[in-house]
């Protein structure tokens, strides 16, 4: 089966004030059926320019888009209509029309699509039961929060059943617990009617928590891509790994550690935590008595990276030095271990085999 959307080289140059803008620079990438995909970056990388390339909303400098079977590049604007309409949109600022009803909002896209009204009716009873907005269908946007407006949003992108839904910035003005609840509602959206999402955001917990896989881009590029956990735990580049530290607090900064050097006697350190050693504390507990050390949790804290747990614990150890430095070999072998001295870091030898 084809991708659903597959770019090809595309680049999108802009007339900016100070000479042409490369917002988005040679830019390959797939993007499978059923997958949430997630595409990160900071202000200006390129985000939102990708997203309106694959709802034709922009056409490409150069190169090639294709989504769900139609090489949208070289299609002329009636030709762009039926493609448009098989894709779903949900925005930051939820675009809900203030002088209608939830209900009516719903319905304005069937009501484009000439859909009779009694078939409109039903389906728009359908899709505020599926966001779970029944009692609100003759209420104003202004009546509802924020998160209630986006749970329409959702439904209105729905109505006509696309196969591709964009989310660009969708939870950025909501607070955490609010965004949560979207988060799931998208989930229900990718499991329950198989449909593929493409989440732009420039926070990493929503990737974590929702994505499949993911792009970062920076400059226009798209400097790395692949399956959520793999780069969360292995990240290649610094714009990832600073998109990373950000979103997991469990690694200690250099503050926080030599805090800890003056709060805990012994040697500190942090031993990663990674699906593969899923039983890490287990194991960290029955070395520590194999090797006749004291040893206890500091700082640290697992997360769950698309449903599987990734973060890190820092102990403070007490023993002989040998014992240490025995139990850190032991540890080596099964995960990264990284000894926090008086003179910096210190992640081992360099031959040492990372989550073997
Ligand atoms: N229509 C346009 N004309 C000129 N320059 C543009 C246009 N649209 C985007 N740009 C420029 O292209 C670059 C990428 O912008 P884009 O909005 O795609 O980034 P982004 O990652 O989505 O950022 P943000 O999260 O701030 O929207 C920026 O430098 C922006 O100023």
């Amino acid at each position: 089966m084809t991708a659903m959307v597959s770019l090809r080289d595309v680049s999108k140059v802009f007339d900016g004030a100070s000479g042409p803008v490369r917002a988005v620079d040679g830019v390959t990438l797939d993007i499978e059926r059923g997958d949430v995909f997630g595409v990160i970056g900071y202000s200006g990388a390129g985000k939102s320019t990708l997203v309106r390339l694959i709802n034709a909303l922009e056409t490409p400098t150069s190169g090639q888009v294709v989504v769900d079977g139609t090489e949208l590049t070289g299609l002329k604007e009636r030709g762009l209509r039926p493609a448009r309409a098989g894709i779903g949109f949900i925005f930051q600022q939820f675009n809900l029309l203030k002088s209608r009803t939830v209900a009516a909002n719903v319905a304005y896209p069937l009501k484009v699509a000439k859909w009779p009204k009694a078939k409109r009716e039903e389906r728009v009873r359908e899709l505020l039961e599926f966001v779970g907005l029944s009692d609100k269908a003759k209420q104003y946007p202004d009546q509802l929060s924020g998160g209630q407006k986006q749970r329409v949003g959702i439904a209105r992108a729905l109505a006509t059943s696309p196969a591709l839904l964009l989310a660009d910035e969708a939870t950025s003005a909501l607070d955490p617990e609010t965004t949560k609840d979207v988060l799931d509602l998208l989930r229900r959206v990718n499991r329950e009617l198989g449909v593929t999402i493409v989440v732009i955001t420039h926070e990493m917990s929503v990737v974590s928590y929702l994505c499949h896989k993911v792009a970062v881009m920076e400059h226009g590029k798209v400097v790395e891509q692949g399956d959520v956990y793999r780069v969360f735990a292995e990240p290649e580049q610094p714009v990832t790994r600073r998109f990373i530290g950000a979103a997991l607090h469990d690694r200690p900064r250099p503050d926080v550690v030599a805090r800890l050097r003056e709060r805990h006697a012994g040697r500190i350190v942090t031993i990663a935590i990674r699906e593969s050693e899923a039983t890490a504390d287990i194991i960290v507990t029955e070395r520590l008595r194999a090797h006749g050390i004291d040893g206890h949790v500091v700082f640290g804290g697992i997360t769950e990276v698309n449903s599987r747990p990734l973060g890190s614990l820092t102990f403070a150890l007490g023993g002989p030095d040998a014992a240490i430095d025995a139990f850190l070999a032991d540890l080596r072998a099964h995960t990264e271990v990284v000894e926090h001295t008086p003179d910096g870091d210190d992640a081992g030898p360099a031959t040492k085999e990372v989550g073997a």
